[in-house]
């Protein structure tokens, strides 16, 4: 690579994007890479600061900014994402399609240790629509040794997919409502409603709802009625906390259930239960998951419908961001909560 003052680069290939940033109003490429340097251009370059261009003398082993990129960011793309064209250097993956968004978050610390290149990305774990950026990737320097790249594809290649979009199945829900009170009649139920509007906006649908009262018969009953109908996932709302007509854990382990944590560290949704009758997924909802706009709900359905298998570990690992930190105007998932790697 050589460089050559403006005023005799008339005739010459520009070999990267220049950029003209205005502070407020413009940041975008002046020139683009492949520009074939004009008389009337001279001027414009002087004032974007540009006294000399650089001239591309192509190298064995030696990878050009956009390539780079391009590499780097076909390492790293999984199912669901596409890549766009390089600009300034920069190659941005996009979702594909509404879905949840996976990180690899430890092999992108892996990627980022490397010197001379970065990657960035949304958190983990969340959902994001069709067309949305999720990452970005780009060298640091103009040019840099293919070494460095390759080193980059091993790593993509070892913990691959390093960004994934993943799609949500549409699933027919079941849900068991407890509470002597809403049995009764003598409140209105308010989770149905709530749950079903979630899910709703998720793709899946409340196939069928049944109220029971306190009672771990009756729970046992209702569940074994919803695994009949063959729905593919339970919940069971309310009768979470310490009250003793509290049942519902008593009655989803009476029902066959494998409890994979009871309680969670996350608020709201401290008192949240999540379980596996055989393979079908079925949670304990608190009432702060009617209650709340955003709540652990929030955080472990979506991972259930894009069809991950929930550990005890997805859960204990969620304290760290667990914390929602009840803004007046709620925007998750566009804030801390739940972003725990
Ligand atoms: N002493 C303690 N109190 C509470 C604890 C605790 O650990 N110690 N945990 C709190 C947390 S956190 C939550 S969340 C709630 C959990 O409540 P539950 O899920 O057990 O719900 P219930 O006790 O059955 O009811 C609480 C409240 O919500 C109303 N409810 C319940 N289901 C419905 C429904 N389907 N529709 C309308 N309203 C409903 C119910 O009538 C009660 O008013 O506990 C905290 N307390
Ligand atoms: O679990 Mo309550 O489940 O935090 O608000």
């Amino acid at each position: 690579m050589k460089a050559v003052p403006v005023q005799e680069a008339v005739g010459m290939v520009l070999c990267h994007d220049l950029t003209e940033i205005v502070p407020g109003k413009v940041k975008k490429p002046l020139f683009k890479k492949g520009h074939v340097v004009k008389p009337e251009d001279i001027p414009r370059l002087l004032d974007i600061g540009k006294e000399h261009l650089y001239v591309w003398e192509m190298r064995e082993g030696i990878l050009h900014e956009n390539e780079a990129a391009q590499r780097m960011a076909a390492a790293a793309a999984g199912e669901g994402v596409y890549l766009t064209e390089p600009s300034e250097g920069k190659v941005s993956l996009v979702a594909a399609m509404d879905g949840l968004l996976k990180i690899n978050s430890s092999a992108l610390s892996l990627v980022n240790e490397q010197e001379q290149v970065m990657f960035a990305t949304l958190h983990s774990n969340q959902l994001v629509k069709k067309d949305r950026v999720v990452a970005g990737t780009r060298i640091i320097p103009l040019v840099i040794d293919e070494k460095i790249i390759t080193g980059v594809e091993h790593i993509c290649r070892d913990s691959f997919p390093l960004v994934e979009v993943k799609p949500l199945k549409a699933m027919r829900v079941g849900l068991v409502t407890t509470g002597s009170e809403v049995y009764s009649g003598r409140i209105q139920d308010k989770f149905g409603p709530v749950v079903t509007a979630k899910l709703a906006q998720w793709g899946s649908e409340v196939t069928r709802q049944i109220l029971v009262s306190d009672s771990i018969d009756m729970i046992v009953t209702a569940i074994n009625e919803l695994i009949r109908e063959g729905v593919d996932m339970i919940l069971v709302t309310g009768g979470m906390s310490v009250d003793p007509d509290d049942v519902t854990p008593a009655g989803v382990v009476a029902a066959g259930g494998r409890i994979i944590s009871y309680g969670a560290p996350a608020l709201p949704g401290a008192m949240f239960m999540m379980a596996y009758i055989g393979e079908l997924p079925v949670m304990g909802l608190p009432g702060c998951v009617m209650y709340h706009r955003s709540s652990i709900f929030d955080l472990i359905a979506p991972r259930v419908l894009a069809g991950e298998k929930i550990s005890r570990r997805d859960i204990a690992v969620l304290g760290y961001g667990g914390l929602c930190s009840n803004c007046s105007q709620c925007r998750f998932p566009d804030c801390s909560f739940g972003k725990s790697i």
